[in-house]
């Protein structure tokens, strides 16, 4: 698991450490240029002569620049140092020129000095250079990359290929990210590789900003950050087997866990299609469905192994293909709300419907699509919406924040809290990256392929959910901290069946379908 840990948190723990004197940026330094030497190595296949361009800002980011700077210079780097601001670290500064690294400003206050370089002229250095280290912003960014920095930034952006151009080192963070909320408020380089000081920031997580830092790396400079609170956890292949439901000898369908699907209409009965094989597929004892005859036809014509109609479950999965006009759907959606224990008598429990579920009969549910409408004033966290960024500006408008989609996927993480908080369920938030919220906890999966935002993508997901969810109900119920884990984890899952499905090409959701028991069966071995 990554934990990104809140940047107050960061600064806390280094405190006692600069405070002792540790020398924590030389030893920062070492390891980017180390990292930038080995990159030079392996792209060109030589470092001496190589030429790299440092940008550098005011603060502690641009010091670790500046030192890099030295080092690189030492081992025989063409070094420019391109100043943004119009004062920089003085020991750093020192060091540069003092190890023959060229020392330009961009700064507007230096425009008129012999060693000043206009941010257009800085763009072209930068642009010819083999590595670019941007060192203008760490985690003491407010705002926008103002100034020198986002002018070069920017003409660099409108003339950096897609592929080749330099590569591109970040320090710590692509300086000006919203090193916390993972925005993006204004120009940013896109970082080839970022070497986060100590521990990565939540922001190098959290979409948007995560699309700009593809590569993270630590460098372990001994924070102690045992105590801290606020974070961004992201699951990886190793933690896997931990959450998944266990298959063991004495369980029996009803204890791997049922799974009822309320799903697919008429109109979209590959929803329920979708939904109710993710189910199947990734482990499900059973799956029953809920739905008009000729849509369980459709169901059992892929998956015979599916029940259908009403009976005991442990996780609902209700919404995927949902026909709003469908009277006898939507009371079957409210059931399925009713058995997660909405309040006092709520549930239900009459004939034929449920049994014990979950803890004393409450049961998770997954709540996407068309179901979303339906929700409660108030949630249990083990509901989990599942909406993508339009249906979330939807829901928080209905309940009195009016946003529109865009809003939502500029401050994804943001706005997944906000639906947290107004409804009390965990909150998926799909997207390329996708962003989980349940009370207390944000976890961010950034598994999936390009490829798999594709028609039936979110079926799977839910269906794949409710497996989890059903296999672990009763904990699920007891322990909510575990559905936010547990959601991450089917997030986890979908992306690298979609890997799987088909390396770097195209999927269906069909495929990712398919491809669910092996990339399960590999992922519980790993
Ligand atoms: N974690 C570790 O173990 C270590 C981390 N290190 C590095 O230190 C930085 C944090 O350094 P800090 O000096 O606190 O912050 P920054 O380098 O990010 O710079 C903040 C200054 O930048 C100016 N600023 C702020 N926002 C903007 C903006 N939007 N545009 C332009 N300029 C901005 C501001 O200065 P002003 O003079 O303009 O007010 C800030 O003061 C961390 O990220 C690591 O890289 C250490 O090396 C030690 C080990
Ligand atoms: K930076």
């Amino acid at each position: 698991m990554i934990e990104a840990v809140a940047t107050e948190h960061i600064r806390h723990a280094e405190r006692p450490l600069l405070d002792a004197g540790a020398p924590l940026m030389a030893h920062v330094a070492f390891a980017v240029a180390q990292r930038v030497r080995h990159e030079l190595s392996a792209r060109t296949g030589e470092v001496g002569g190589r030429r790299v361009v440092v940008l550098v800002g005011s603060g502690n980011n641009g010091g670790d620049g500046l030192f890099t700077a030295a080092h690189l210079a030492r081992a025989g780097v063409r070094t420019l140092a391109v100043t943004v601001a119009p004062k920089v670290h003085a020991e750093g500064l020192e060091a540069a020129r003092r190890a023959g690294v060229v020392v330009v400003s961009s700064a507007s206050s230096a425009r008129d000095s012999q060693d000043a370089l206009s941010p257009g002229a800085a763009a072209r250095e930068a642009l010819a250079a083999d590595v670019v280290v941007d060192a203008m912003l760490g985690i003491g960014a407010q705002g926008a990359l103002r100034g020198a920095g986002g002018a070069i930034v920017r003409a660099v952006n409108r003339q950096r290929p897609r592929r080749g151009g330099p590569f591109v080192v970040a320090i710590d963070v692509p300086s000006g990210i919203g090193v916390d909320d993972g925005t993006v408020p204004g120009p940013v380089l896109r970082a080839d590789l970022t070497l986060a000081c100590g521990s990565p920031a939540p922001g190098l997580l959290l979409p948007p900003a995560a699309h700009l830092a593809q590569d993270v790396d630590v460098i372990d400079t001994g924070l102690d950050l045992s105590g801290a609170t606020s974070k961004v956890l992201r699951l990886e292949d190793a933690d896997v087997a931990t959450l998944w439901p266990r298959a063991l000898p004495e369980h029996d369908k009803y204890r791997r866990g049922v799974v009822g699907v309320v799903a697919g209409t008429r109109a979209y009965p590959g929803a329920a299609v979708l939904a109710t094989g993710a189910a199947v597929r990734s482990g499900a004892g059973m799956v029953r469905h809920v739905g008009a005859d000729d849509v369980t036809r459709a169901v059992l014509a892929a998956h015979p192994e599916v029940v259908h109609g009403t009976g005991r479950v442990q996780a609902w999965v209700v919404g995927p293909g949902l026909d709003t006009e469908d009277a006898a759907q939507l009371r079957q959606v409210d059931v399925a709300l009713a058995e997660a224990g909405l309040g006092p008598g709520a549930y239900f429990s009459g004939a034929g419907v449920w049994g014990d579920g979950g803890s004393d009969g409450i049961v998770p549910v997954v709540v996407d699509a068309g179901a979303l409408s339906r929700l409660p004033e108030r949630c249990a966290p083990w509901i989990v919406l599942t909406p993508h960024a339009g249906e979330l500006a939807r829901l928080l408008t209905e309940r009195g924040v009016a946003v529109d989609r865009e809003q939502v996927e500029s401050a994804p993480a943001e706005h997944a809290a906000t639906a947290q908080r107004l409804t009390g369920a965990t909150v998926l938030l799909k997207g390329a990256t996708t962003v989980v919220v349940g009370p207390g906890q944000v976890l961010s999966q950034a598994e999936a392929p390009a490829w798999l935002a594709t028609a039936g993508a979110g079926d799977v997901l839910a269906g794949l959910l409710g497996t989890l969810l059903a296999g672990r109900s009763r904990e699920a119920v007891q322990h909510p901290d575990l559905v936010a884990r547990l959601a991450a984890l089917a997030a986890l899952v979908h992306g690298r069946a979609a890997t799987e499905a088909n390396p770097g090409g195209p999927v269906s959701a069909s495929m990712v379908v398919e491809a669910l028991p092996r990339t399960i069966a590999r992922l519980l071995a790993d």
